[in-house]
């Protein structure tokens, strides 16, 4: 299917000054697979934009290319201005790249590791210590941070990466699946260090196969399949592709059509039909319009239940590549 553009989209023609990061038709193959194939994306300072597939759709391939560690077999990729490549050495100062695999050593504390790190990117003395101090905080590790890494958790020790990624004050944080395998606490630990890092005016460009992540997280998302990008927007850019609107689902005994009718005087309802013992109500933003569409009804019905259903990206991305998006 041929990419729906949406909005103001990843596109490289709708760069600007203030982006970081500009992707511009990229491909890249491996032997007779195209893994990457036509790729364009923009990412202004302080967005957080995701890529958002299935496993093998091309996510860790683009962002490989991205960090300048792999060379498109075409188009061309700057950060921050400057033009990347794996021969390109000055501009990689500008990303953190934080892998799926970890870089850290188990026998050393969660500090020693960050100030190994520190050292390798040219920090010394007070600036050293005090960036060390910094990037515990932002992953929340401060309190683990005398402990060996090997006493860590799986999801303590991606936190621990992403500090490491953090330590040279990248413009550009890129963050391959960070989620994947970690415990609650520090999936949520990172969500919340990806906003704070975003707030700071960070561009991120975040990698994920979890439909709530992206739309927590991100500012606009990229739904890629079968290394092209297939569409790109804000959630509710990606979310009008469908053409469809929220449902509030009302149960109750009373006089249903009556209920109906003073419900779709109520604004934003489009309509309101009685199914069954149910009334469903179709609306364009339902948890705005709830209050008013509760009371309208109860003045026909005593309620007893009330559930909303919104559409989501994965029927987006359903009615995009004609597949779930789970594995
Ligand atoms: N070095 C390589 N040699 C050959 N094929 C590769 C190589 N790297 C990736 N591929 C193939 O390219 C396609 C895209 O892989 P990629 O890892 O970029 O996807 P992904 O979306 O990041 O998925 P995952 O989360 O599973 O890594 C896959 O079919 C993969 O098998």
């Amino acid at each position: 299917m041929a990419a729906e553009r949406v909005g103001d989209i990843a596109g490289a023609e709708t760069s600007s000054d203030q982006d970081v990061l500009v992707v511009t038709d990229v491909e890249r193959r491996f032997g007779d697979l195209t893994a990457v194939d036509g790729v364009s994306l923009a990412i202004r300072q302080g967005e957080t934009f995701g890529l958002l597939g299935p496993n093998g759709a091309g996510k860790t391939t683009t962002i490989t290319m991205i960090a300048g560690l792999l060379a498109p077999n075409r188009g061309s990729i700057t950060v921050a201005g400057e033009r990347i490549g794996p021969s390109a050495v000055a501009v990689k100062r500008h990303i953190g790249l934080v892998p799926q695999d970890l870089a850290l050593y188990p026998d050393l504390k969660g500090r020693e590791n960050l100030r190994y790190f520190a050292r390798l990117q040219g920090l010394r003395g007070a600036d050293l210590k005090h960036r060390v101090d910094e990037v515990l905080d932002v992953v929340g590790l401060s309190d683990r941070a005398k402990d060996p890494v090997k006493e860590y958790s799986g999801g303590m020790k991606r936190r621990l990466n992403i500090a490491v990624g953090l330590l040279h004050r990248p413009s550009l944080l890129i963050l391959d699946e960070p989620t994947v395998g970690v415990d609650p606490q520090s999936r949520n630990a990172i969500l919340e260090s990806v906003e704070a890092l975003s707030g700071e005016g960070m561009a991120v460009l975040y990698t994920t196969h979890y439909m709530e992540e992206a739309e927590r997280l991100c500012d606009r998302i990229a739904i890629i399949d079968s290394g092209r990008i297939q569409a790109a927007g804000t959630r509710s850019e990606l979310i009008r592709l469908l053409g469809s609107s929220d449902q509030v689902r009302l149960t109750g005994a009373g006089d249903l059509r009556a209920a109906a009718g003073a419900v779709t005087q109520v604004r934003g309802v489009e309509h309101a039909d009685v199914v069954d013992t149910e009334l469903l109500v179709t609306a364009t933003d339902a948890p705005s319009a709830l209050a008013a569409i509760v009371t309208a009804a109860s003045n026909h019905l005593e309620l007893a239940d009330v559930e909303i259903t919104r559409p989501d990206l994965e029927q987006v991305f359903l009615h995009l590549t004609g597949k779930a998006l789970r594995d």
